[in-house]
């Protein structure tokens, strides 16, 4: 088998690490206890934390034994971005995020065998721990100058807003954490995204301070597209959220699909579990016949598949397919079909409506004109038949699953129509 480090650089999963021999020739021994942290900042968890918990996989299956975090605790902080302080949400919206994230993170890790992962929360260690154990035991290991140096800190600090306290003191308990998780199950790596780099070290930093140990860091890079800019926002603007009620599994298929050619490859090597024969054949593909999409529909369906399931991902390809005028919108859920049109644009109208009036009312043409002129050149669909009079009245008996109706114009522009009362 290759060197899971060797597999990481390969995949460009490496951005930031200590000493990777010294990492190597730990790993070489056995089984090597690391934890990786995730906030309960939101109800789900998105594709950036997604890849974290992928990462985390890797290195399971690589035999080493993962820790997975909630952060119970510093959830009630919050982490400082370098735009803005947080708002603090309540103590029992942070309970229910937790429970919400950890059942997103569980179903990727194996909690059987010798490197069985085991899942902890930081609120057990910090809730019971005073304000003076904590000033005295913990931050007198922390020097201020340093503190200030770390990267969101530091942009804080030369922003008009500042920075609270109780988001500076943040990296003491995030390095509180990984000294916790070194003391209780011998946990010796940390793995995070590169924007973690400060509170990562404030771990190593505290170790090596209180142990005398040198222990271990790995940071991913972060997923940008092409011009730097932060990768799974969806077009809306929003996060590419794990959550199925938040992003839909079509949304999120249909963002990788249109995925730009140069991040193909990148992110099939980083977010997918396909060997590197397959990923150096699909990038091959994707230089060799870029209209094709191969890797790009690769990638959408592996993700979908790895976040939502095997069933969903059937039913989105099929939607996409059928939507395009190539498969059976017939066989397509009330949900899968309300997601794929929601996208698109979804209005409502009465049954018996014109076609013409139904096309205006979708926004797919702007006049009765321009309604009959798509008709008469062959170029108007409603649930991919063609329409051979504008007059025409649509029936509820039309509708698909959900009372829904799929109007195409030309090969590419669809819009959805919700048949009932208005
Ligand atoms: N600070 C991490 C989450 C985290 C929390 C606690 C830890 O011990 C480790 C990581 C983030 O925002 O992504």
């Amino acid at each position: 088998m290759t060197d899971v480090l060797d597999d990481l650089q390969w995949r460009g999963l490496i951005a930031l690490s200590t000493d990777l021999d010294e990492l190597r020739a730990e790993m070489a021994k056995g089984p090597l206890t690391y934890y990786c942290g995730f906030d309960p900042t939101a109800p789900s968890l998105h594709i950036g934390n997604l890849l974290q918990i992928i990462t985390v996989r890797r290195l399971q299956l690589a035999g080493h034994r993962p820790l997975a975090l909630v952060g119970g605790a510093t959830g009630l902080i919050g982490d400082p971005r370098p735009s803005a302080e947080r708002q603090l949400n309540s103590a029992d919206t942070v309970a229910e995020w937790v429970e919400r994230i950890r059942g997103q993170i569980e179903p990727f890790l194996d909690f059987t065998g010798d490197n069985a992962a085991r899942m902890v929360n930081n609120l057990d260690w910090t809730a019971p721990m005073s304000a003076i154990d904590f000033l005295r035991d913990v931050g007198k290991h922390f020097r201020v100058n340093k503190m200030l140096t770390k990267d969101a800190v530091s942009a804080r600090l030369n922003s008009d807003a500042g920075i609270s306290y109780t988001e500076f003191s943040y990296q003491i308990l995030q390095g509180m954490d990984f000294l916790e998780l070194f003391r209780r199950y011998g946990c010796r790596l940390q793995t995070g995204g590169s924007d973690q780099w400060g509170n990562l070290t404030a771990g190593t930093d505290l170790i090596r301070r209180v142990a005398g140990e040198s222990v271990h860091l790995l940071a991913t890079p972060l997923l940008v597209n092409s011009a730097g800019e932060k990768l799974g926002k969806s077009t809306g603007g929003g996060s590419l959220w794990m959550d199925a009620s938040m992003t839909s599994p079509y949304s999120l298929y249909q963002y990788f699909v249109n995925l730009e050619d140069d991040l193909v490859g990148g992110l099939l090597r980083k977010l997918t579990f396909l060997s590197r024969e397959e990923i150096e054949a699909l990038e091959k593909e994707t230089a060799d016949r870029p209209a094709a999409r191969i890797g790009q529909r690769r990638l959408a369906e592996e993700l979908t598949r790895i976040v939502h399931g095997a069933h969903e991902t059937e039913q989105v390809i099929a939607a996409s397919q059928a939507l395009f005028g190539r498969g059976e919108l017939t066989s397509l859920s009330a949900s899968t079909l309300r997601a794929a049109l929601s996208e698109a644009g979804l209005v409502r109208a009465a049954p018996g409506t014109s076609v013409a009036d139904l096309f205006i009312a979708a926004g797919l043409v702007s006049s009765r004109n321009e309604a009959r002129r798509t008709v008469a050149e062959g170029g108007a669909y409603v649930n991919n038949e063609r329409v051979g009079d504008a007059e025409e009245l649509v029936a509820a008996d039309r509708a698909l699953a959900g009372g829904l109706l799929v109007l195409r114009k030309g090969k590419r522009t669809f819009a959805g129509v919700e048949l009932g009362s208005i």
